[in-house]
């Protein structure tokens, strides 16, 4: 089994996270608190009560673990087009895979990605959501107080179980949508480029940052109920299970609920997986 996708996948996903993580935080704000009017008061309000560094609450974990998720996700998604085109990601300019092909080994990525990121993300968005100031002396302290912490009490008050707290949401969210970023971004590859040749930086770049985008907006609506369902339970439990969770927050909220954080979602869509992409397509190139 080739192993450069693996370590392509992580590098490049590592880059992309450290570029996102101060937009992902105001989402999950955005999605799981009602103090905020929008993304400028969510911002101002981090800055002024958390300074900078309450933009990038719970990033030890996931530039941790992204050697684990990314390198899953790009390493399963290309040895499934091995496996189901006989293809090496070196000949796959010469011979492009179908996009029925492409979709479902983005599909086969997103599905193993998401078990192994489901306890990660759960304590990145558990640590997102403190809203205590670091350090103050004399503010109360906060119910977490670090990634291992927050794993550890989850575990004790929950069991194993509990870390996978919204891991049906999160494979349900992933599945299908990493198929519409793998044809979206092959897609658009394809176009910009003269066959059988390597797509030019810029290519690569749009293709990965639209790419981006359309995968997000059509995961917004789970990523919605998944962020509720990880917070769920910490000081009383809302929901019975997924589909309460789906049916009570558009009882209470309406449909527009579902499209919590879109546009924040979308902005740091682009510049993340620009940047994923055109790294893990320079790092295979520069393997040969
Ligand atoms: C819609 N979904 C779930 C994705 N496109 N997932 C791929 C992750 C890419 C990058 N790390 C990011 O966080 O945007």
């Amino acid at each position: 089994m080739p192993v450069e996708e693996f370590v392509a996948g992580w590098i490049s996903g590592a880059l992309g996270l450290v570029l996102g993580h101060p937009f992902d935080t105001v989402k999950v704000r955005l999605q799981t608190q009602t103090t905020y009017q929008g993304i400028t008061d969510c911002m101002v309000k981090i800055y002024r009560h958390e300074s900078i560094l309450g933009f990038f609450k719970g990033m030890s974990f996931p530039i941790a673990s992204i050697a684990v998720v990314n390198s899953v996700l790009f390493g399963v998604y290309s040895n499934s087009l091995l496996a189901l085109t006989a293809t090496s990601h070196r000949e796959r300019r010469a011979q492009p895979p179908s996009y029925t092909h492409v979709f479902i080994a983005g599909c086969a990525g997103g599905f193993m990605q998401a078990y192994c990121l489901a306890p990660f993300d759960l304590i990145k968005v558990r640590l997102q959501n403190q809203t205590e100031p670091r350090a103050k002396p004399g503010s109360p302290p906060p119910r977490y107080r670090g990634p291992v912490h927050c794993a550890t009490s989850i575990f004790q008050k929950e069991g194993p179980r509990g870390l996978f707290r919204g891991a049906w949401a999160l494979t349900l969210r992933d599945t299908p949508t990493l198929g519409i970023y793998f044809v979206t971004y092959e897609a658009l590859c394809r176009q910009g480029t003269p066959e059988g040749q390597n797509p030019s930086s810029s290519t690569v770049l749009v293709a990965g940052g639209f790419a981006g985008i359309t995968s997000w907006i059509t995961a917004t609506p789970l990523d919605v109920i998944k962020s509720r369902m990880q917070m769920d339970g910490l000081t009383r439990k809302a929901y019975q299970g997924l589909l309460d969770c789906v049916v009570s927050s558009m009882r209470q909220e309406g449909p527009g609920v579902f499209f919590r954080g879109l546009t924040i979602n979308s902005a740091r869509a682009f510049p993340v997986n620009a940047v994923t992409f055109l790294s893990y397509e320079y790092l295979l190139r520069w393997w040969g």
